[in-house]
Formats: C-alpha cells, sequence, structure tokens
C-alpha cells in the first residue's frame, strides 16, 4: 500500500473530471413524431426509456444460401447486386419504462431477449436506431467482461478502475482497502488478474465499481459468479446505493439474486417487455411461462 501511495502522490496534472450530478444525457434518434407521451407517476426519475429500438448490424453474415457457389455468384453479377454482407438483429423492440430514484430494477429474460444490449443502451454504449434513453446523472455499467487488464496486478486495476469512475487521487487512497477487503482476493492483489478466477475477477470488477455512489449503477450477471457469502456482502451494498438515492439495474440468471435485492422486475421476451411490476408476481409469471 505504501508503493501504491507513493505512486498515487507522483500523479500529476489535473485530477479527473468528476461528472456533473445533474446532466441529462440524451441519446439521438428522438421518438418518432406523432408518439403518445409515456405515462409517468410521480417520484424522481432516474432513467426514461422511450420507445427504445436497438438494431446490430453483423458484417460479413451472409447465409449460405447467398455466399459462396458460383450460380449464386453469376446471378448477383447479372441482377448487379453486391455482395451480401450485412445482417441486422433487431434486439430492442421498442421498450418504454421510467425507472425512480431508490429503484432496485431486476431485468430477466430467455437468452438471447436482450437483456445487456438494453443495458449497454442505458449506459449510451449503443446508439438507439429509434426511441431515446434520457438518463438523470451518469449510469455506470459492470459487468463480467467489464474493462479491468488482465495482464495488470489488481492493485493496478483498482487504480485505473476508479480513475476511470472519476476518483480523485485522495478518494482512490481512501477506498483502497476497502475494495480489497471487499474483493476478499487478499494477497492476490498484486498478482496479474489473468492468474485470477472467474470468480474472484468478478468480485473484485464488483467491489471496484461500487467503491463509489453511483447515480446509475447497471449490473450484468457480476453476482453470479460469486460465492453465497460475497452475494450476502453484493446484495448489503446494492440497498445501501438504493439509499444514497442512486438506482440500479440488475441482470442475473440467478432469480433468487434478484428476488432478494430488487424491488421491481422487468422480463423481457424477444427484445419487448412482456411485465413489469412486483418482483413476486413478475418472477412467478416468468417461471410459469
Ligand atoms: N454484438 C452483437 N452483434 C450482433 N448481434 C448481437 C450482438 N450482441 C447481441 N446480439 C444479438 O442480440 C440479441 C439479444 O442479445 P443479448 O445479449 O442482449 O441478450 P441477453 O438476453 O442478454 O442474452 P443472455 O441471457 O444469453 O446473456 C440476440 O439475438 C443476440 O444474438
Amino acid at each position: 500500500m505504501a508503493e501504491l501511495t507513493e505512486e498515487l502522490s507522483q500523479v500529476k496534472g489535473e485530477e479527473p473530471a468528476v461528472p456533473k450530478k445533474k446532466d441529462v444525457r440524451v441519446h439521438p434518434n428522438p421518438a418518432p413524431a406523432g408518439k403518445a407521451p409515456l405515462d409517468v407517476p410521480t417520484g424522481t426519475p432516474t432513467v426514461i426509456v422511450d420507445d427504445l429500438h436497438i438494431v446490430y448490424r453483423v458484417y460479413g453474415a451472409a447465409t449460405d444460401a447467398e455466399k459462396g457457389n458460383a450460380v449464386n455468384a453469376l446471378t448477383r453479377i447479372l441482377k448487379r447486386q453486391g455482395r451480401p454482407q450485412m445482417k441486422e438483429v433487431h434486439a430492442v423492440k421498442g421498450v418504454s419504462f421510467v425507472a425512480y430514484h431508490g429503484d432496485a430494477i431486476g431485468i430477466v429474460g430467455r437468452n438471447g431477449s436482450g437483456k445487456s444490449t438494453l443495458l449497454r443502451a442505458i449506459a449510451g454504449l449503443l446508439p438507439p436506431h429509434a426511441g431515446a434513453v434520457y438518463t438523470d446523472g451518469q449510469p455506470s455499467l459492470l459487468g463480467v467482461n467489464a474493462a479491468l487488464m488482465r495482464e495488470l496486478t489488481g492493485e493496478r486495476n483498482i487504480v485505473l478502475g476508479c480513475y476511470a469512475m472519476g476518483m480523485t487521487p485522495a478518494e482512490v487512497r481512501d477506498k483502497y482497502q476497502e475494495i480489497v477487503d471487499f474483493s476478499g482476493i487478499d494477497e492476490f492483489v498484486q498478482l496479474p488478474m489473468s492468474t485470477y478466477s472467474s470468480g474472484m475477477g468478478a468480485r473484485l470488477r464488483f467491489a471496484i465499481s461500487s467503491a463509489k455512489t453511483h447515480d446509475v449503477l447497471l449490473i450484468d450477471e457480476a453476482l453470479a459468479t460469486g460465492d453465497r457469502e460475497f452475494r450476502k456482502k453484493s446484495e448489503k451494498r446494492i440497498r445501501q446505493i438504493r439509499e444514497s438515492a442512486g438506482t440500479v439495474f440488475l441482470v442475473a440468471h440467478d432469480l433468487r439474486v434478484i428476488e432478494e435485492t430488487c424491488n421491481r422486475v422487468i422480463w423481457l421476451h424477444k427484445g419487448k417487455i412482456k411485465m413489469d411490476g412486483d418482483p413476486k408476481e413478475v418472477l412467478a409469471a416468468y417461471n410459469k411461462g
């Protein structure tokens, strides 16, 4: 830690800019003209998703029927068509909802139903094809693939991760030991992350991301890889984030985690919302259908 403190004290230049709390970020592509306004109940909204559509474009994805043989090629040449190279995947199809301060929203759905895509869109990492996402404050996405560097030690990843979240060197020094303790990786913190088990990596990512108070925290499956004790600690931390007036979105295949942590559940099915409401009711319907 002394070494780290020394390294931190050598960091020169301006402190990273802390995102302004009350910025309202508007994604491009406003909702189509003539659409009915959302039904917004009272409360302080933190995230508004309005008729959101996300389309992936996959290049070089010709079907078997389209590619590769001379007859197809000749037909295309005669019809003056280009080589078919692009396929579209319509992953989120007209999703609308409003999230409020203090909400912890679980997102459930079968594989490929659009859960991760929706989180990435709320985080501002995917541009809407149509519709819009409005957020009050800075959303942070914590995923199993969050951008930590495998070849660097846990210690360096903690420092870089904290800077990336906009912490000052003094805040990083304050939080460092707490992050190590929370993650439970002990002396592994001195080793490169490439030597960690997937559970250890996920725990460290969660510990780093949750060390800061987030306006909107988006968690993709990170809790599923922890053991029971870590899950309990994470649930407690999520509750604290909610209490400090943040909003949490949680994607997890383990429905117990969702039931124990969330006050609301959104069920996505083939890119659309099938149900949105009380966790017990939504999970009961999800388990049946
Ligand atoms: N980068 C991508 N390029 C093209 N298609 C993608 C991409 N990522 C996801 N998809 C497609 O978008 C759809 C939704 O995927 P998404 O990963 O959001 O679903 P999910 O509900 O999170 O699935 P899982 O439970 O398996 O994690 C799927 O049909 C998937 O194949």
